[in-house]
């Protein structure tokens, strides 16, 4: 019995010798991050590890579309119903709230599990002062709807956003209509309720239907039941949580053999996973690309800024656009 005690108390010694150890490094680790004179480049400047986000009576969000679109519900599912919001035409409005400081956060899609990346986000995050510091997945099961009394049978047009009508090929594509993309989901079931035509339908989701009054002609016409869009979080502040465990860059290539493999290298050769990567054309600059990295890891594991300088040193335009 006597030994048993003696054997705990070593132990317990030796946890609180090594959480001590691990709080130093972590200590060190954080140190590092907000030196700005040990970043590694930079586009990898004056980030500040905090806690948690910011999130009190006072914060403001601001998401696409009105209300019933998926964005609303992305961002109640990530800072709560009680949240104060905005809400703009387009995507490109929700940057420049954040950036000019009218809202403290931003919501916006960027993937889709069954449609891809969603158009143009990641330029307007990759070309702006906005950094990515949180991610929220929805899982996006859309129905069709139209005016009460319409029926199937009299419908000529649908009516969605781009990422809607292409999450809904199979079912559409038994359909004779004509499909218009329009700003956002609940915004194209607001143009059918507005406008009171039994000819027209809208592809959104179930919350909108019962939001503007409208009759739900067929559940769950998605391609994939799973079907999930990806949203992010955008703030003005370089900021990222100490739980992030997610990093997105942002770097360009000249045409030259090997220049990609190059880079992923010190993602690899870190042991690093990398997540999603995405190819946007380069605003004047013929056959030259921006590539948008998504990978798995901390700025505050030596690895992953190990791979990170790597990449700075041998890579162009080099950014970090959010760990989150
Ligand atoms: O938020 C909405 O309702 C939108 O219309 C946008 C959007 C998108 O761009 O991906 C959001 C989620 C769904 O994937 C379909 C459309």
């Amino acid at each position: 019995m006597e030994d048993l005690r003696t054997v705990e108390a070593q132990i317990a010694s030796l946890v609180k010798t090594r959480d001590k150890i691990l709080a130093g490094m972590a200590d060190e680790n954080k140190k590092l991050t907000n030196d700005s004179s040990l970043a590694v480049c930079d586009g990898m400047k004056n980030f500040t590890c905090v806690k948690k986000l910011e999130v009190d009576k006072d914060t403001v969000v601001c998401y696409q579309g009105v209300p019933g679109a998926y964005s609303q519900q992305a961002m109640f599912s990530f800072f709560g119903k009680e949240i104060q919001n905005i809400n703009v035409p387009d995507f490109g409005d929700v940057i420049e709230m954040v950036k000019n400081g009218k809202a403290d956060y931003g919501v916006l899609p960027i993937e889709n599990s069954s449609a891809g990346f969603v158009n143009g986000i990641y330029d307007m995050v990759g070309n702006n002062d906005v950094t990515i510091v949180g991610e929220e997945e929805v899982h996006v099961a859309h129905a069709l709807m139209g005016v009460p009394g319409s029926d199937l049978s009299r419908i000529k047009t649908v009516y969605s956003h781009t990422q809607g009508l292409l999450q809904c090929t199979n079912y559409l594509s038994r359909k004779p209509w004509k499909q218009c993309s329009v700003a956002n989901t609940a915004v194209a079931a607001v143009k059918v309720i507005e406008e009171g035509d039994k000819t027209q339908a809208a592809i959104a989701s179930e919350l909108a239907a019962e939001l503007y009054g409208l009759q739900i002609l067929a559940k769950d016409i998605v391609n994939n039941d799973n079907n999930t869009t990806r949203f992010i979080i955008l703030s003005k502040q370089k900021i990222f949580v100490e739980k992030a465990e997610n990093i997105s860059i942002r770097f360009s290539l000249p045409d030259e053999s090997g220049t990609l493999y190059n880079i992923l290298s010190h993602i690899n050769l870190n042991g690093i996973n990398m997540t999603s990567i995405e190819s946007r054309p380069l605003t004047g600059r013929k056959w030259e690309y921006a590539f948008f990295v998504t990978m798995e890891g901390s700025l505050l594991d030596s690895r992953t800024r190990h791979a990170l300088q790597g990449i700075c040193e041998d890579a162009m335009d080099f950014r970090l656009i959010g760990t989150y």
